[in-house]
């Protein structure tokens, strides 16, 4: 694991969104397309909101949530929601969107039909991640119903997630898709986070998920 500590947040965001659209050019000087895939929660607006303004030819990029709450997209807690109002404006706004919910009832119900929506824009050239407290990283959190599942070396593409107590399903890319990306990027904020990426560093992903990436990924923290 590489760790990129900041003196504060604002140069985070800066030097964060010129990696990640430096590596996304990378690879559109060598292929003809690239996947950027991006976190939801609450972390990562202030990195869209830079990163929407880079010159780049976001017209050959694909912009891939890792989760989405089955939700419609206007919904507040959509992770579509934010990627589209914070990151997609400007010049992003070319960039092309997969997004994660069909409107189907359940997650379950297309699964197959998203999956095969998903496929073409695999693998993943640049991910970036986010943690939650609880150690989680897209929607493998632990605990929940799905979480195994989505950690399994044969896992499948998308794993339906559901977490006791909570009022919407989720849905994530399982952990061998996002390991398979060709750059990991991890965004966190704050002293709380940074305790639990250090305590994550000692568990298993069963129960600390973002273990299963961090030998490969750079974090980037900033108070
Ligand atoms: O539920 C989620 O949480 C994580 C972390 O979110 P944050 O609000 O603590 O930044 C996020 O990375 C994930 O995409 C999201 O759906």
């Amino acid at each position: 694991m590489k760790f990129v500590e900041y003196p504060d947040r604002d140069m985070m965001f800066l030097s964060l969104a010129d990696k990640l659209t430096s590596e996304l050019g990378d690879f559109l000087r060598r292929e003809p397309r690239a996947t950027f895939c991006v976190p939801g929660g609450t972390t990562p607006g202030a990195v869209f909101d830079v990163l929407g303004d880079i010159d780049l030819d976001w017209g050959r990029v694909s912009i891939l949530p890792g989760d989405e709450r089955w939700l419609p997209e206007d919904a507040p807690r959509s992770n579509a929601r934010l990627v589209r109002s914070r990151l997609m404006q400007h010049k992003a706004a070319a960039a092309q969107f997969v997004s994660l919910y069909n409107g189907a009832e359940t997650p379950e119900a297309r699964l197959d039909d998203l999956t095969e929506a998903v496929r073409p824009h695999l693998p993943i050239s640049v991910l970036l991640l986010g943690m939650g407290g609880d150690m989680h990283t897209a929607s493998i959190i632990p605990g929940a119903e799905g979480a195994d599942a989505a950690l399994a070396a044969d896992a499948p593409l998308l794993v339906p997630i559901r977490v006791p107590g909570a009022n919407e399903a989720r849905i994530t890319l399982s952990m061998p898709v996002l390991k398979e990306a060709m750059k990991i990027h991890v965004l966190i904020t704050g002293p709380e986070k940074r305790a639990a990426l250090e305590k994550a560093a000692k568990l298993s992903p069963a129960e600390a998920p973002i273990r299963a990436v961090l030998d490969d990924a750079t974090v980037h923290w900033a108070e």
